[in-house]
């Protein structure tokens, strides 16, 4: 167990490097599974734990995997297995994302029932209503969904409830290789979905419309392994734009795209950060006295949600009273209670909190509740009072890569060490491989 030690009051400035986006790679390396002929190479892949996570269910199904610098090489000609484990989706829940591609192909699914979390309980109605809606028989006992169809899906017409990223991914999944026209309507339009169609549509998929509220995808045969590079992470970009900000730095955040972040860089703007569009990547300046803004969290190209903690940072740290409302996940405010434990005053009403700054952080012990949380607690110790210590670092490792060490790398004075007794961790014990 492992812990970053952070002693504030250092600006950062320098060039930081974006990964590639976690939460495309997880979505695309699901994807592979439908390719009966050819092997998928998945270029441009952080080396998180997430991503040995997916890695390992796909490999438990019966494809070949192999991981090496940036790569993910998948053959999934064989004969697939349709068991997707609880062992794999206690750990993530997005292993759940296998459920299309499985069905897609196979006509089967089995995949343990992924249960809630601590940003709320997570449901998967909505996939499970796209499959049902392509002929699926559903059914939810001892702890698994299975979902099987007589021969092939068909194509049908969705409506979602809700954009969920998740099910506009899965259902995607499924209709590719479904027979017919599927047509997706109130459909997520996050910069992954359309990185997910633009693999499958290099696969020999047919999908027309991602970015958009409706997604029609005409089915086809069969899909091939072909290359793909994956989009930068976006929420990786953010958070070092965030860290840039709150210590009055000037960091380059390399190969962060302006139009991901669009609804992030208007907040920063209107709270007197400057950002710089330098083509390579975004610049960010933080100012002398941030003003405070409102934010409410949507789903894209509305403020995303995966912002939200950073954000509670980079406003804690602003002149004046902001409202965060949270409209996305029903309980994502435990890192608030962190916050308080560095000196915040932060009142939670519902669905919103209410904070009035600038806040004198003082650095403290404080666990991060989820993987934002655990970048946001320590960007708020990059301008505390003396040393914060953050924990809980699994959470981390889900989607950072060399976390500690970019920010040392633009002047932080951070470091991660062994919870026990504080010294130096070690490249091995920081992420393993699942
Ligand atoms: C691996 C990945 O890409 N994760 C992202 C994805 O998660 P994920 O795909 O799980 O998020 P969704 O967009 O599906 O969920 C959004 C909301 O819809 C609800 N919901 C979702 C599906 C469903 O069938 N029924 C239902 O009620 C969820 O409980 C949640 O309250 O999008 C989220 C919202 O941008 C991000 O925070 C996550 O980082
Ligand atoms: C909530 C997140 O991820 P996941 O959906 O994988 O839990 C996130 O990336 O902030």
């Amino acid at each position: 167990m492992e812990k970053i030690i952070v002693r504030g009051g250092q600006r950062l400035s320098g060039t930081v490097q974006v990964e590639g986006a976690k939460n495309a790679v997880l979505p695309v390396i699901a994807a592979t599974l439908l390719a009966s002929e050819g092997k998928s190479i998945i270029k441009n892949v952080p080396p998180l734990s997430d991503v040995y996570t997916i890695n390992e269910v796909i490999r438990h199904l019966n494809t070949d995997v192999e991981f090496a610098n940036g790569e993910v090489t998948v053959n999934a000609s064989r004969e697939l297995f349709v068991e997707a484990p609880f062992e794999y989706v206690r750990k993530m829940r997005a292993s759940v994302l296998v459920m299309g591609s499985l069905l897609g192909r196979t006509g089967k699914a089995r995949v343990a029932l992924p249960g809630g979390c601590a940003i709320g309980s997570r449901p998967i109605d909505q996939h499970l209503k796209g499959f049902e809606a392509m002929g699926a028989k559903v059914k939810v006992g001892n702890g698994f969904i299975e979902a099987e169809v007589d021969g092939r899906l068909h194509g049908a017409k969705v409506y979602l409830d809700f954009p969920s990223v998740g099910a506009t991914e899965n259902i995607m999944m499924a209709a590719v290789l479904a027979e017919g026209t599927t047509i997706l309507e109130n459909v997520a339009k996050e910069p992954e979905i359309v990185d997910l169609a633009n693999f499958l549509n290099k696969m020999g998929g047919n999908v027309v419309g991602a970015g958009t509220g409706t997604i029609r995808i005409e089915g086809v045969d069969r899909l091939y392994g072909v290359e793909h590079s994956i989009i930068p992470d976006r929420i990786e970009a953010g958070t070092f734009m965030v860290a840039a900000a709150i210590t009055k730095g000037d960091v380059l955040v390399k190969g962060a795209i302006p139009e991901h972040l669009s609804s992030l860089i208007a907040k920063m703007e209107e709270m007197g950060v400057k950002i710089i569009d330098e083509g390579e990547g975004v610049r960010v300046i933080g100012p002398d006295s941030l003003k405070s803004v409102d934010i409410k969290t949507m789903p894209h190209p509305g403020f995303p949600t995966d912002m939200q903690s950073q954000m509670m940072a980079l406003l804690l740290a602003a002149d004046g009273t902001s409202v965060i409302t949270e409209t996305v996940f029903e309980n994502r405010f435990m890192h608030a209670e962190e916050f308080r434990r560095m000196g915040a005053e932060i009142k939670i009403e519902g669905r919103s909190v209410i904070m009035d700054g600038p806040t004198a952080l003082q650095g403290a012990e404080v666990a991060a509740t989820d993987l934002r949380a655990a970048a946001a607690l320590s960007i708020a110790g990059l301008v505390a009072d003396g040393y914060t210590r953050v924990t809980e670092l699994k959470h981390l490792d889900r989607g950072y890569v060399n976390f500690h060490q970019k920010l040392a790398a633009l002047g932080a004075d951070i470091e991660r060490v062994n919870e026990a007794d504080e010294t130096p961790a070690t490249e091995e014990t920081m992420i393993k491989d699942a």
